[in-house]
């Protein structure tokens, strides 16, 4: 911390900016550097791998310091926002050289943020999503924007759950709140990763279209994200497209954990794009549509009107292979316009980046006339809409050289022919050079003096010099000495001098006439940023549905029908991205079929038979025909689904300190609160996380309660074989099981869906193929033996489906015997012989309660309570 003793002026100035930017790292520049100290030193030499130095200054003594070069800045910058930190760039504002003794001018020029960061190149087929979040009226207020692109939205949800799913789905790296907002809702952000940015004043004056929002509560939270953008970025924000309010039902919905169980975009094991249903999808020929593959992953659609649109497209593509691949070539030479256009809007693209920007704009019309050659209507409807932004185009192409330099202050961006102006300094610093080279031939001609040279310094200009050995030869009434060099003397002539003044002049004035051409091609350019990014999004839209058609025709998928009602008929299914994986076809294709009668299929197996693949499959299934693509199958009619919740692995919530089995519970108690006749839920073997009884008397009532409370489409395996009997007492559902069978001792998988209920378990062979000791598994299979035999075996697997089934499906004819229930729940317990005041009290209680209006998951809490007290 500061020390007490009088800081130097440039520390004074230091402290300054750092007391404004308290919670940033401070890059404060200092000649070719930009330093840290104090604090942030010694943090950042550590986060940077720096060497940590003090400043030796007598007054600044033992203050901590690190710096990096200016230059390297960025990757520093990189480095320490992908560690969840911000940084505030402070630069000198003037040149040192004009600071005459004074200290120099300098200012903070950005601050970059984990929301706010830009232009990281390895995020290019990503969205960096910066959020801010509001609460009013018990709801919650929720906008994002990326600003790299533009896209600005909003909306609003009714808890903290579906807030915090919203923002996990976004990725967001930093939330923005106000001061005023609720403590006790941020510490669980803070913990899954998000950085709070507080921010108390609102900015006022910026022009920002706010017209396509209704609700004045979501005009706030929209206002909250553009102050914070407007205090961090400190420059344009001309390219914020309008905000535009969304709601989430309007989508198919996923929860964070369902977008994560069935591996949309992060593999599970190595966190990895490899394996998931983008990494499947994703062909894509531009990042901007690789972008929105995402997006639309995210948000599969529920309008069956915008999916026929989506599939219609992708039919064309399909239907016509070489426009298709000559539409991609064109593709592949556009750049990320979207970003592009950020760029131009911040003021920081320079000549390479036109160039790019120019390169993209000179496909357009290609694109344009080979899409429109194909000739479907919907196609070329879409097409026409295409804004070719010529001017912009035509523009760059008589301004801007072919290959600029990455600077834009130090001349050579501009063309010949441009600026009239700049033509005649271009030509005399050009036509100066040769002058020069004239006069040296002249000169050694006339003194004889062959290593006669003519050189520059800042100090007097251009001077002629002349070797020691030569000196005798100068002509003194023409040549002035100007300088004695050890070895040599240097002169200067009128002639010289004259031409000196014409050749710098012109090479000085042309740079900054350079410059000052290149802002004004930008401005114009700015002014059209709107175009741009209208094309970018139709060639983003393009590009996912051309990806879409390469992947449907490489893997034979067919257009999935949508049909009203409750039925789904897939016929010879398979797991995208499992078929992927496997080689050489040997994925065994399989049928699904809910009929108006079914509601949850019973799926039983041995471990490794494909369960869990069988399900998700369906899952991925569904996703992919609400984003428009095509589908995994020989046919498939679905209907349209509203929500899609998963149970699926094991998962262990350690940053909210929930149990594997607490989040079971959790994700079952959403399903079956949440979902509806519209909802599919993909339950795996549930109740597999607590004691067997309990588990399995929680499947059986879960289920009971789907097919009596919630009648979504469920699919639901277990090991649990004595709930395959439920098929008898509920009329909605039915066993499917996935075969194996068993040869010489060894289990051969074959993976095929049958219907009814699997007859044996195999859990030892699938024990043994994984390698375990065979002392092992000799003794588990003399146990299972043991067991089978034993007569509790049976008692259990009769008595446990029998009561519980009664419970909540209980027809009001048949009066429930909750004796019997209690006792059938915990066979193991002995009679009783007495009744203590206790066991008094909770019969009391379970007398007391209506069953009937208890969901599953207060029943097995209240068991628990009870058992608790018996105990
Ligand atoms: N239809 C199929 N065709 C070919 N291989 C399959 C098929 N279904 C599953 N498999 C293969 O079998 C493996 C195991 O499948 P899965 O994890 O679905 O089994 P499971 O029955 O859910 O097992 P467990 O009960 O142990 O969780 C998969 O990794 C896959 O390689």
């Amino acid at each position: 911390m500061p020390q007490k003793t009088k800081e130097t002026p440039m520390m004074e100035q230091y402290l300054e900016y750092k007391k404004q930017y308290p919670d940033a790292f401070l890059l404060y520049r200092v000649g070719d550097f930009y330093e840290m100290f104090y604090d942030d030193a010694v943090k950042g030499s550590q986060i940077l791998e720096l060497t940590l130095t003090s400043r030796n200054k007598k007054a600044d003594e033992g203050i901590p310091m690190c710096g990096v070069p200016h230059h390297a800045i960025e990757g520093y910058i990189d480095t320490l926002v992908d560690n969840g930190y911000k940084v505030a760039v402070c630069d000198q504002l003037e040149n040192p050289a004009d600071a005459q003794g004074k200290m120099v001018k300098r200012g903070v020029t950005r601050v970059v943020t984990p929301g706010t960061i830009m232009d990281k190149s390895s995020q290019a087929k990503e969205n960096n999503y910066i959020t801010a979040i509001t609460t009013a009226k018990g709801k919650f207020g929720l906008a994002y924007a990326d600003l790299s692109t533009g896209e600005v939205k909003v909306t609003s949800v009714d808890n903290q759950l579906d807030l915090t799913n919203e923002l996990q789905n976004l990725d967001t790296k930093e939330t923005v709140v106000s001061g005023k907002f609720p403590q006790k809702y941020l510490d669980r952000l803070r913990k899954i990763g998000i950085l709070i940015s507080k921010l108390d004043e609102l900015e006022e004056n910026y022009s920002f279209d706010f017209s396509q929002i209704t609700s004045d509560d979501e005009v706030s939270t929209v206002k909250l994200l553009i102050s914070y953008l407007i205090k961090t970025q400190m420059r344009s924000l001309d390219h914020l497209k309008a905000a535009q309010s969304y709601e989430t039902s309007s989508y198919l919905l996923m929860d964070h954990n369902a977008q994560s169980n069935l591996e949309l975009f992060k593999n599970i094991r190595t966190n990895k794009k490899s394996g998931t249903l983008l990494w499947l999808l994703d062909e894509t020929k531009t990042a901007m549509g690789s972008r929105l593959l995402k997006q639309w992953l995210a948000r599969p659609l529920i309008s069956v009107e915008k999916l026929h649109q989506r599939q219609k497209l992708v039919q064309v593509f399909l239907d016509n292979y070489f426009q298709r691949s000559s539409f991609q070539d064109y593709l592949t030479k556009v750049y990320d316009l979207e970003r592009l256009a950020g760029r131009v809007a911040y003021g920081t693209v320079n000549g390479r980046d036109l160039i790019q920007l120019k390169t993209s704009l000179e496909q357009v019309p290609e694109i344009k006339s080979i899409l429109l050659d194909i000739g479907d209507d919907n196609l070329t409807s879409y097409v026409e809409k295409i804004d070719e932004v010529k001017d912009v185009y035509e523009l760059i192409d008589k301004s801007i050289v072919e290959e600029p330099p990455i600077s834009v202050t130090g001349g050579g961006l501009i063309k010949d022919n441009y600026d009239e102006q700049l033509d005649k300094y271009l030509d005399a610093s050009k036509n100066g050079k040769q002058w020069l080279a004239t006069l040296k031939a002249k000169e050694q001609d006339e003194t004889g003096i062959n290593n006669l040279k003519i050189g520059y310094n800042k100090v007097f200009g251009y001077y002629i010099e002349v070797s020691r050995a030569n000196i005798d030869k100068v002509p003194e009434d023409r040549y002035t000495r100007k300088q004695t060099l050890v070895n040599a003397e240097r002169y200067i002539t009128p002639e010289l001098k004259e031409k000196e003044s014409l050749i710098l002049e012109a090479e000085e004035k042309s740079k900054s006439l350079e410059y000052h051409l290149f802002d004004q091609i930008r401005s114009k350019i700015k002014a059209q940023i709107r175009r741009i990014q209208a094309l970018a999004n139709i060639l983003s839209q393009l590009d996912v549905l051309q990806s879409f058609a390469v992947v449907s025709e490489e893997y034979h998928y067919v257009a999935p029908k949508f049909i009203e009602g409750h039925q789904l008929e897939i016929k010879n299914g398979r797991h995208p991205v499992v078929e992927k994986v496997l080689s050489n076809n040997s994925y065994i294709p399989n049928d699904v079929n809910f009929d108006d009668q079914t509601d949850i299929l019973l799926i039983t197996g041995p471990n490794m038979s494909g369960k869990s693949t069988y399900m998700r499959q369906l899952a991925l299934t569904v996703i992919m025909a609400q984003i428009g693509c095509f589908v995994p199958a020989e046919s498939a009619s679905l209907p349209i689904f509203d929500h899609i919740f998963t149970r699926i692995g094991a998962a262990d919530d350690l940053i909210s300190g929930d149990s594997t089995f607490m989040v079971e519970m959790r994700e079952a108690n959403d399903a079956l609160k949440n979902a509806t006749e519209n909802s599919l839920i993909i339950f795996d073997e549930i109740g597999r996380g607590t004691a067997t009884y309990d588990g399995m008397a929680l499947a059986q009532a879960i289920i009971e309660y789907i097919d009596k409370n919630v009648k979504a489409m469920t699919m639901f395996s277990t090991h649990y074989h004595e709930l395959t009997e439920l098929e008898s007492q509920l009329p909605g559902l039915r066993n499917v099981h996935v075969d194996a069978s068993e040869e010489n001792g060894d289990l051969v998988f074959l993976h095929k869906v049958l219907p009814g209920p699997a007859d044996k378990s195999y859990g030892i062979h699938v024990a043994k193929l994984a390698g375990l000791p065979e002392e092992v598994l000799t003794s588990a299979g003399k146990i299972l033996e043991g067991l089978e035999k034993s007569s509790i075996h049976t008692t259990v697997s009769e008595s446990i489906h029998e009561p519980v089934a009664k419970t909540p499906t209980q027809s009001p004819k048949e009066p429930v015997e909750e004796d019997e229930a209690q006792l059938s729940l915990f066979p193991e317990t002995k009679p009783v012989k007495k009744v203590s005041n206790k066991e008094n009290q909770v019969i009391k209680e379970l007398n007391g309660k209506d069953l009937m209006s208890v969901t599953p998951i207060e029943a097995i809490n209240l068991l628990y309570k009870w058992q608790k007290k018996l105990k």
